[in-house]
Parts: C-alpha cells; sequence; structure tokens
C-alpha cells in the first residue's frame, strides 16, 4: 500500500515527528510505501508529492516545523479541487490513501472528504490543546514550555525594574497555553477567554502583589475578551478568512498601568511558541500518533482520528473532534486562581 502524507495549518513542533514514525512503522510493520504532499492540501489538490523513503526521515523527530510545508488551502477550493478530482490524482500517482495530520479546519476538510469516499484518517495537531476527543495534541507542551521559559525571564527583569510584566500568549479561542504556562511560571494573573475578568479587578491582584515586595506577572491569552468589548482583540483577517489575533497584551498593558500606576510592560511572544524542537513529550506523543495512524490506514479504518485518552492511543470519528472546542474548564480556572493576587 502506498501512503500520502499531509501537513495542513498552522506549523506545530511534532509534525516531523509524526512523519517519521509513520514512514518507519508503516515500512518496517507493514512493507508500506509513503509519499509526502507538498504544503498541506495545495500538494494534493496540484498532485505536488514528493517520496518518503526512510533515509528522508532519519533524525526528524527532533526538528522544528515539518519537512513538507504548510498552507490553509481548502481541498474543495480550485479547479483541481473536490474528491472526484482527488481520486484521479492519487490514481495517478498510485497513491492509496491519505493521512491528514491538522488542526479542526484540516480535519473538517479530511472528513468531508472520507464522507465523499476518498479514504483518508487524521492525525490532531495543535499548540492550542482545542481539539475534542484527544486529552492532548502535540506542539502543546513545547508551547507551554516555551511560554515558561520565556516568564522566568520576565520575572527577573521585572523584580529588578519593580514593574508589572504582562505575557501575552497564543491559543485562539482557548486558554489552554495561558493556564498551563501562567500556572508553571507562578503568574499573579492569567487571563482567558473561557472567564470574563474586569481589569479592575486584574488591577487590585497587581496591586496586592506589589504592596508585598513582588513584580506582578499577569498573562494574558490572545483570545482573552476585556470586560466592555464584544469580541476577541484584532490585527485584521488571514488570507483564508479567520482574524488575525493578538493585541489583547497591548491593550491590557496600557490599562494596568492606568489603574494601578506602576510601570507596566508587555511582551507578546508570538510564533516563537511555534518555532523550534519539540520537547520530549511531545516527540513521544508525534511518534505515537504518526504509528497508530498507520495502524489505522492498514486496517481501513477510513473516516477517522487517532486521539490520546489517558495514555491510550485510541480511534475517534472526525465529528466526535469536531464537535466544538475543548475550552479550560471551571475547576482548572478555579485552581488557578488561588495563586492570583495577595
Ligand atoms: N469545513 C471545511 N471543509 C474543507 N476545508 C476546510 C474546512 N474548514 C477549514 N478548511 C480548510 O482547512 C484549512 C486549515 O484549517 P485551519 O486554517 O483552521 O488550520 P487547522 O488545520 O485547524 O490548524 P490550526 O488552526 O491549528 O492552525 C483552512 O484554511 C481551510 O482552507
Ligand atoms: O501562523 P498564523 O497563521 O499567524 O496563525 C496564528 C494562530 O495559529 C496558532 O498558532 C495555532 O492555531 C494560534 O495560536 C494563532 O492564533
Ligand atoms: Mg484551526
Amino acid at each position: 500500500m502506498k501512503i500520502g502524507l499531509l501537513t495542513s495549518g498552522g506549523d506545530c513542533p511534532g509534525l516531523n515527528a509524526v512523519i517519521r514514525g509513520s514512514v518507519l512503522h508503516g515500512i518496517k510493520t507493514y512493507d508500506n510505501e509513503f509519499v509526502g504532499f507538498r504544503d498541506g492540501w495545495r500538494g494534493v489538490i496540484e498532485g505536488d508529492v514528493m517520496d518518503l523513503p526512510r533515509t528522508k526521515v532519519r533524525g526528524l523527530a527532533k526538528q522544528g516545523g515539518t519537512i513538507l510545508g504548510t498552507s490553509r488551502t481548502n481541498p474543495f477550493d480550485g479547479p483541481n479541487g473536490g474528491p472526484e478530482n482527488i481520486a484521479v490524482m492519487m490514481e495517478r500517482h498510485s497513491v492509496d490513501a491519505l493521512i491528514a495530520i491538522g488542526g479542526e479546519g484540516t480535519l473538517a476538510g479530511a472528513k468531508r472528504l472520507a464522507d465523499a469516499g476518498i479514504p483518508v484518517v487524521g492525525v490532531p495537531k495543535t499548540i492550542d490543546n482545542d481539539l475534542q476527543a484527544t486529552d492532548y495534541t502535540f506542539g502543546f507542551d513545547t508551547a507551554v514550555q516555551i511560554a515558561t521559559d520565556a516568564m522566568d525571564r520576565l520575572r527577573t527583569t521585572g523584580e529588578s525594574h519593580h514593574r508589572v510584566m504582562v505575557a501575552e500568549v497564543m491559543g485562539r479561542n482557548v486558554g489552554w497555553i495561558a493556564l498551563h504556562s501562567g500556572m508553571a511560571a507562578g503568574a499573579h494573573a492569567v487571563l482567558i477567554p473561557e472567564q470574563k475578568v474586569p481589569m479592575t479587578q486584574v488591577a487590585e491582584w497587581v496591586s496586592e502583589v506589589h504592596q508585598r515586595g513582588r513584580s506582578p506577572l499577569v498573562v494574558v491569552a490572545e483570545g482573552f475578551i476585556p470586560e466592555g468589548m464584544d469580541e476577541v482583540l484584532s490585527q485584521g483577517t488571514e488570507v483564508s478568512g479567520r482574524p488575525l489575533l493578538g493585541g489583547v497584551g497591548d491593550y491590557v498593558t496600557a490599562e494596568l498601568e492606568k489603574l494601578t500606576g506602576i510601570e507596566t510592560r508587555n511582551t507578546t511572544l508570538g510564533h516563537i511558541q511555534r518555532g523550534g524542537a519539540p520537547t520530549g513529550f511531545d516527540r513521544v506523543l508525534a511518534t505515537r500518533f504518526g504509528q497508530y495512524a498507520v495502524d489505522m490506514v492498514n486496517g481501513k479504518q477510513w473516516g477517522n482520528m487517532v486521539a490520546l485518552r489517558g495514555t491510550e492511543m485510541q480511534t475517534v470519528a472526525f465529528e466526535e473532534a469536531l464537535d466544538g472546542l475543548k475550552t479550560v474548564p471551571q475547576d482548572r480556572w478555579d485552581q488557578a486562581k488561588i495563586f492570583f493576587g495577595r
């Protein structure tokens, strides 16, 4: 069997480890052959393929990014899009099945293709950890580690200047990265999309911390919606049509300085959170996802995605993974809140 791999949506540390896990397991266990499609669904609809022999995946588990490239191309768009054209392309390249590695958008496309008869399985990826049906996605642990390291550094410069330090992290419309990195770094306030917190309350926490001689650290998720605003702050719209998030850290910084009178600085961590080598945890998770996806392909379990449940790999239907966002539950927020303020 010849299997085609593609990585789609935003890149994420661990994508290369999935590719390596799939290729090595498929070759050694099932005698599969592999090709990669360049730049996500763009490579699929344009038939832009590269061979993926064993030598191509050497040493790949630790490498950030994706050797296949990625894009936000919609597999149904353009003259070559849609299931009929994709079936013809697969036939032309003797590709028997697809493994789509991506977030909710990529998997939504994969589901529609599977419904139309294309043999495809999915691997969940996102640093945001917002996919239902899997306890964790790879890339999240790495993003949290990078953000935590950055916040540890912000705290030493903050303490020296007796300043309030604000760190804006990614996560889109959920607060997982903010919650975990904030908790790890000992933040004095964590602002997430799931919780409406007035700036006066944040200012109170910050002032209390400052009064007891500490430099307050405030972590804000890019999707946090300040009280009085209807929607997230964005820097316009991406080519794919979704809002380009970012900017709320500057807003929070200005408001806190105004309300507390304490000098305040913002740092927006941005794409640094997605760059570089994956953590050991993400390398292992991504490798296992890749191996299990190959098992699913050889078992012809089309229309499904691999998921982590507890410590086990499981098969879940695409629709289960796409059933709304996995948000931060109230009890996790309540645990974090114990450390805010006094
Ligand atoms: N319902 C859908 N049917 C077909 N294609 C879709 C659908 N939803 C999204 N897509 C396509 O999939 C692409 C990738 O989705 P998106 O940009 O949300 O990234 P993702 O895979 O969710 O990863 P992430 O959001 O973590 O970067 C979108 O840009 C869009 O072209
Ligand atoms: O790389 P782009 O297209 O700017 O996308 C940024 C977005 O992608 C993510 O990094 C992953 O979904 C989000 O946290 C962030 O909002
Ligand atoms: Mg998405």
